[in-house]
């Protein structure tokens, strides 16, 4: 594997109109839900209360789930197994730890009609579509997903049905892909309101590697640090600002979720460990050194860099049009923006307090879509004495 910039991917086309009423009906009969937690939870929402499917069928190794599940609208129809889930299921969605998927895939295989279409949701590829295709193919047409979308928190009481709208959804066909499944997959996820895009596996292996599970890894390694700081300064984990914050969030995320993406993308996060080593050691060097020209270099470089990155979005999407508002610190302040925006059919889809003090007000940021609906938003709340401006 090498790191060789590659050509600069297409960009994951717009999400599609989601309003179930401007279609004739369900895109799919029956789903099967194998894996009840964040990720199958809200796909499970999406479908379901979206109209995208008329059945979803459900099934987790933990009973409570199932029964969660079921109270909040993620499936209508509760499996007291696998094979059970999965039968009659035009489209089954493995949403389980990278390291339960081939097991969990080898119970349903029997159990699959003929020309099944199976996706899973787990975070690793390369060594998950390999596994995936030899049990599944040629009865099923397997189809490797992975929303890039998620959090650090876990289970089907997490679960969110916005949670993938707008976010990138890779789906990473090989040449034993069957044309057809990978289609009504990508139909089902891009009017779910996800952004679909396909790549290699393999290639998915290296990017997520670098962008997600490296950062991970350094999380989990920046809190073992702080742990060891803190048995002589108890006062070290007290006194962590935002920054610390920021920077080890991902690390509260599910070990076994974890273990398993580590375990299963080693290839290509040691490929990327060695990279970052790399520049650990040479930030080290010029620290040793005293050598705050190169230090300086180094830090403006990353900063640069650090802009590129598309902030305050979902995935890989562009980034949002922002005006920041400031209130006073009265009750019903922010209601009373979003209503005046709501009835100029106005819609926010991003909100942020910023700062807030007592006494003095604070300030707010709202996301738009589109530079027109941000610039017809600061008209209006400008109109109404309200202090607006754009980001
Ligand atoms: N958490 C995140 O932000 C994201 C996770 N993913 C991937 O999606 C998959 C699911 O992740 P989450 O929903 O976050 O995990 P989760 O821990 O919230 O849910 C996993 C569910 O699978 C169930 N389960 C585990 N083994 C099972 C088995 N053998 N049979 C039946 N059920 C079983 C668990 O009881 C749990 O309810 C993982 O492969 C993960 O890598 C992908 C994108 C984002
Ligand atoms: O919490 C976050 O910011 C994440 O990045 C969540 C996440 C975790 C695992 C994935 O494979 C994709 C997304």
């Amino acid at each position: 594997m090498q790191l060789v910039p590659g050509p600069v991917p297409v960009a994951p086309p717009p999400a599609k109109e989601i309003n179930s009423n401007k279609r004739a009906g369900p895109l799919v009969e029956r789903v099967a839900i194998i894996g009840l937690g964040l990720m199958g939870g809200s796909l499970g929402l999406a479908l379901l209360q979206g109209g995208l499917a008329r059945e979803v069928a459900g099934y987790d190794r933990e009973v409570e789930a199932i029964q969660a599940a079921m109270q909040l609208g993620a499936i209508n129809h509760q499996a007291t197994c696998p094979e059970e889930a999965v039968a009659g299921a035009e489209v089954v969605i493995l949403a389980v730890p990278v390291g339960a998927l081939s097991q969990v895939a080898g119970a349903i295989a029997p159990a699959l009609a003929p020309g099944t279409i199976v996706t899973d949701t787990g975070s690793v590829k390369g060594a998950v579509v390999r596994e995936l295709e030899s049990i599944l193919q040629p009865r099923a047409f397997y189809v490797g997903g992975h929303p890039m979308a998620g959090s650090e928190r876990a289970g089907i009481k997490a679960a969110d049905r916005y949670l993938l709208e707008n976010a990138v959804y890779v789906l990473t066909p090989t040449p034993a892909t069957d044309a057809g499944a990978l289609q009504r997959l990508e139909e089902l996820f891009q009017v779910m309101g996800s952004r679909v895009m396909t790549l290699d596996p393999e290639e998915h292996d290296l990017v997520v590697a670098g962008i997600s599970h490296l950062p991970h890894l350094l999380a989990v390694s920046l809190m073992q640090t702080a742990g060891i700081l803190s048995r002589e300064h108890p006062l070290a984990l007290m006194l962590a600002a935002g920054g610390f914050r920021d920077t080890t969030r991902i690390a509260a995320g599910d070990p076994v979720m974890w273990r398993d993406i580590f375990l299963h993308n080693r290839q290509a996060i040691l490929t990327l460990l060695k990279c970052w080593r790399r520049q650990v050691e040479a930030l080290e060097g010029m620290i040793v050194r005293g050598d705050g020209e190169d230090l300086e270099a180094a830090l403006q470089q990353a900063r640069s860099l650090r802009a590129q990155v598309p902030v305050r979005q979902k995935g890989l999407l562009p980034a949002l049009h922002e005006l920041v508002v400031t209130v006073p610190d009265q009750p019903g302040v922010i209601g009373g923006m979003a209503s005046v925006l709501g009835n100029a059919g106005i819609n926010i889809i991003d909100i942020e307090i910023l700062r807030v003090r007592e006494g003095e007000g604070g300030s707010i940021r709202l996301g738009f879509t589109t530079a027109a609906a941000a610039s017809k938003a600061l008209e209006i709340l400008q109109s109404k004495g309200i202090n607006a401006r754009v980001l």
